[in-house]
C-alpha cells in the first residue's frame, strides 16, 4: 500500500474515534482513543465483540468502562513481563559465563598442578621456585574466576529481587482500580469463589452516587473524578479487611462481606452513607467548597448456598434502584 493511501485510512480512523468519543460522551483521554481506535480498526477480536455487545444492550459507555477494557485486552502487561524475563535470562547467561570461566580456570589449575609434580622431581631449586611462581598465579587466577561468579551469583539475587517487586505491582495493577484504589470486578469474581469454597455466607452493598451528572455537567470529568476517588476512600475506610470494596462502574461500588449478619451489613452501610454526606470537596483552582454529595445503597445477602454471586449483585444493585426510588441518600435492604 502506498504511504499517501495508508495516511488517508489512519486519518479516516482518526475521525472516526472522534467521532465516537463526541457520540458516546467520552473525553479523548489516552486511554479512551487507544481503545476506541482499537474498536474501530477491528485489531482485538475479543475487545470489539465485547463493546459490540455493550452498544447493543445500551449500556452507557463511560471513562472506567474503556479503562478496564483497556487493562484487559491492550494494556503493556504482557511486554514487561517479557521484559522481566528478559533480564533475568540475561543475568542468566552471565552466570553461564562466568561458572565456565571459573571452570576453565580449575582444569587449568588442574593441569599445572600435574606437570609441576611431573617437572619437580627431577628439577633443580630454581625451576623449582618457578613451578611455585606458576602455581601462585594459577591460584590467583582461580581466587579470580571464584570471585567473578560470587558477584554473579549477588547480581542474580538483586535480579530477583527486582523481578519480584515488579511482578508484586503488575499483579496489584491487574486487580486494584487506579483511581480509586479499590479492587476491579474481576477480583471480585475470583474472591467470592474462593469464599465460597471455604463455605463462607455473603453480604453485599452496593452503591451508586446520586445527582453525579448534574455534579459533572457542572464542574467537569477530571474535577469528578477526583471527587469519585475521595468517595471511595471514605467507603474503603469503613470496611478495612473485613470485606472486599470493588469499583463495579464508573460511579458505582460493591462491598462484599463474608461472614457478616445482614443486621451488620446495614450498619456499615448507614455509616458509609452518613461519612460520604459529611466529605468536603473543596476546588483546588479556585478553593471554594463544591457541593456536598450523597450515595444511595442497597444491601442483599445469599439466602441459599445455591445463590451465584450475579444474584447477589444483581438484587443489591435493584435495591439501590429501590433506595434512589424512595428519594436517594438511604440504605434499602428488601426484606422479602
Ligand atoms: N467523572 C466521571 N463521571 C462519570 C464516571 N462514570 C460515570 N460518570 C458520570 O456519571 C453520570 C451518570 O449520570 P446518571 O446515570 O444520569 O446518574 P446520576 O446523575 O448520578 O443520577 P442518579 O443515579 O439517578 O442519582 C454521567 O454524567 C456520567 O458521565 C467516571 O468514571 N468519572
Amino acid at each position: 500500500m502506498k504511504y499517501h493511501d495508508s495516511m488517508a485510512q489512519a486519518q479516516q480512523k482518526m475521525t472516526e474515534v472522534c467521532w465516537f468519543l463526541e457520540r458516546y460522551n467520552l473525553p479523548p483521554i489516552p486511554i479512551n482513543y487507544h481503545t476506541i481506535y482499537s474498536y474501530i480498526s477491528k485489531s482485538h477480536d475479543a475487545l470489539c465483540e465485547e463493546i459490540e455487545a455493550l452498544l447493543a444492550a445500551d449500556e452507557k459507555l463511560d471513562s472506567y468502562i474503556l479503562e478496564n477494557l483497556f487493562s484487559r485486552y491492550l494494556s503493556e502487561h504482557d511486554s514487561s513481563q517479557k521484559q522481566l524475563v528478559k533480564g533475568v535470562s540475561e543475568t542468566i547467561d552471565i552466570m553461564d559465563n562466568s561458572v565456565d570461566q571459573s571452570s576453565d580456570s580449575v582444569n587449568k589449575y588442574i593441569a599445572t598442578l600435574d606437570s609441576s609434580l611431573v617437572a619437580i622431581d627431577d628439577a633443580d631449586i630454581s625451576e623449582a621456585k618457578q613451578l611455585i611462581a606458576d602455581l601462585i598465579d594459577a591460584s590467583y587466577e582461580l581466587k579470580g574466576s571464584q570471585q567473578h561468579v560470587h558477584e554473579s551469583l549477588l547480581q542474580a539475587r538483586q535480579e530477583l529481587k527486582n523481578c519480584q517487586q515488579q511482578l508484586q505491582q503488575i499483579e496489584k495493577h491487574r486487580h486494584v482500580d487506579p483511581l480509586t484504589g479499590l479492587y476491579k470486578e474481576t477480583y471480585m469474581v475470583d474472591k467470592a469463589a474462593v469464599w465460597a469454597e471455604q463455605g463462607k455466607s455473603l453480604c453485599a452493598i452496593a452503591i451508586d452516587i446520586d445527582d453525579f451528572n448534574d455534579f459533572n455537567e457542572k464542574y467537569g470529568q477530571a474535577v469528578g473524578d477526583v471527587v469519585i476517588g475521595k468517595v471511595a476512600k471514605k467507603i474503603r475506610s469503613y470496611v478495612q479487611d473485613s470485606g472486599l470494596p470493588v469499583r463495579t462502574k464508573g460511579k458505582e461500588f460493591m462491598i462484599l462481606l463474608p461472614d457478616v449478619s445482614v443486621q451488620t451489613a446495614k450498619e456499615i452501610a448507614e455509616r458509609m452513607r452518613s461519612g460520604v454526606e459529611k466529605l468536603k470537596f473543596i476546588s483546588s483552582r479556585s478553593g471554594k467548597r463544591l457541593p456536598t454529595l450523597t450515595v444511595s445503597l442497597g444491601i442483599s445477602e445469599m439466602k441459599e448456598k445455591e445463590q451465584d454471586l450475579k444474584q447477589l449483585t444483581a438484587s443489591a444493585r435493584h435495591s439501590v434502584a429501590r433506595a434512589k426510588l424512595q428519594g436517594k441518600n438511604n440504605v434499602f435492604y428488601n426484606t422479602h
